[in-house]
């Protein structure tokens, strides 16, 4: 693609750049940014990672070959009716939005090419788990442009666009989880003396070690965990702990809640 504009240059924004930047997958010059007010923003962005600041959006949006939604979702209503006029007629549209559908992006910007994309901001380091649904109107080749570049900044699915709620639940917002969760560890580790900085260290090794676990050795979740698990030894009495609080409770209510706020977003 020779022309991809970012429509709202945040956090998922600025991931996706970085990982394509660093990678080498998409050109600088390639790369378009705006945002709603904030310039300075802009230029940060562009001074670091060598893309362009869109002036003229008419220029650039008429001629872009793929816009990319990346506001909050209550700014996508708005900023799908500024730039709707200023598209060109073949402008393919990837959004990242959560909750706003593929019907929702086709009334405001008309029945084009519509990929929606569900990211994470583990796309920095190319580490993203992305689910992605398109709508009737991509073509194969379209399609797969899209695959490879979502590719390019981690491992992407192709899932129904209904199941986005769930894996916005589940891997959009997961790196929080995980965040939180070494947040845990750190809180529960210094009660017994340990620096944070030692903790740090080894519950990211320890979360990186199990997630390479799972991936090299395919083996079954539940397989790997009994093999930690000495029978009455110290791993029994912290999962024992974990059954009396309700720790898998806790976690469908989790997915539960994030995916209910999804559907949310939708109709908002
Ligand atoms: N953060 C995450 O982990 C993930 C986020 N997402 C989705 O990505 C989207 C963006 O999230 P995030 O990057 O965190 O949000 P940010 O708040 O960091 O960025 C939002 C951007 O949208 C811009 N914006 C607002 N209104 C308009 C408009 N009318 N026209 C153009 N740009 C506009 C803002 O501009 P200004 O600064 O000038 O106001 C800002 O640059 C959300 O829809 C979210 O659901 C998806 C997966 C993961
Ligand atoms: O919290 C949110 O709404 C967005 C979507 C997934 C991650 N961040």
């Amino acid at each position: 693609m020779q022309t991809i504009v970012f429509a709202g240059a945040g956090s998922m924004a600025e991931a996706i750049i970085q990982g394509w930047v660093n990678k080498g997958v998409v050109l600088p010059q390639s790369i378009y940014v705006m945002n709603k007010s904030n310039k300075l923003k802009l230029q940060d962005i562009a001074n670091r990672y060598g893309v362009q600041v869109v002036s003229d959006r008419r220029e650039v949006l008429s001629k872009a070959d793929c816009v990319i939604l990346a506001m909050k979702p209550k700014d996508v209503v708005a900023g799908m009716k500024d730039i709707a006029p200023l598209l060109g007629e073949k402008t393919a549209v990837l959004s990242v939005v959560a909750g706003t559908s593929i019907e929702t992006i086709q009334e405001n910007l008309g029945h084009r090419a519509v990929a929606r994309v569900m990211p994470n901001t583990s796309a920095t380091i190319g580490m993203s788990a992305s689910g992605i649904a398109f709508s009737d109107e991509v073509a194969q080749s379209l399609k797969a442009t899209f695959l490879q570049l979502l590719e390019a900044i981690g491992v992407v699915i192709e899932v129904k666009e209904h199941e986005l709620h769930a894996v916005t639940a589940l891997s959009g917002s997961g790196p929080a989880y995980l965040y939180y969760l070494i947040e845990a560890f750190e809180q529960a580790g210094m009660k017994y003396g340990l620096e944070q900085s030692t903790i740090r260290t080894l519950a990211v090794q320890t979360v990186a070690g199990a997630a390479e676990m799972l991936k090299q050795t395919s083996e079954e979740p539940k397989a790997l965990r009994k093999k930690v698990t000495s029978p009455g030894g110290t791993t029994a009495a912290g999962i024992q702990a974990l059954k009396n609080h309700h720790f898998k409770e806790t976690i469908q209510a989790c997915i539960d809640d994030a995916t209910k706020r999804s559907i949310e977003l939708a109709k908002e």
